[in-house]
């Protein structure tokens, strides 16, 4: 049964619940109803009843549930008998009014970079000074606690 967006009759209302779940990437937890979504024609497809039958089996399908699956499907270049084959499974189209915008790029904040070098230069200088403290400090405890 193929059931539009826009069309009537319960199953049509059912059906675009479903869909509008799955546009809310919500689509894990329906299972039992599964669909793949083709945002660039915005089609869903019920492939329920072909997950034993579909030759490059079953895990591929429930991979891509809930998702938009038009890259993973065109690069397995199926055949144009397996497009015909889609129109059995064709359930309706997704509301894209329910699909999340894609979200702007922000960049990760990096550490400002600090032109001043003055605590640089003191941990160097330290780094260099405290053993050489240490190791006069062993020397002094030594020499004066040397028996005569
Ligand atoms: C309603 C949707 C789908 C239908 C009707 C369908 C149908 C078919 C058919 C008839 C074949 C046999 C080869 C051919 O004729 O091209 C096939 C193979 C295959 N399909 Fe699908 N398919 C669908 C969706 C998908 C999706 C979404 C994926 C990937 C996520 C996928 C992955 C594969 C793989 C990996 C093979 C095996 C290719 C090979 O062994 O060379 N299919 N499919």
């Amino acid at each position: 049964m193929i059931n539009r967006l826009g069309g009537d009759g319960g199953v049509h209302s059912a059906a675009t619940a479903a869909i509008a779940d799955y546009s809310l990437g919500v689509g894990e937890r329906l299972a039992s109803d599964l669909c793949i979504k083709e945002m660039a024609d915005s089609k869903v497809y019920d492939v329920t009843p072909f997950l034993d039958e579909h030759p490059g089996g079953d895990e591929v399908l429930l991979a891509v549930t809930g998702k938009d699956a038009t890259n993973d499907f065109e690069d397995i270049g199926h055949s144009n008998s397996a497009k015909d084959m889609m129109a059995k499974y064709y359930i309706g189209q997704v509301d894209l009014s329910t699909v999340p915008t894609k979200r702007p790029y922000i960049p990760p904040q990096q550490a400002s970079y600090n032109p001043d070098k003055t605590s640089e230069f003191v941990i160097r200088i330290l780094q260099f000074l405290v053993p050489i403290m240490i190791l006069g400090l062993a020397f002094a405890v030594r020499h004066f606690t040397k028996a005569d």
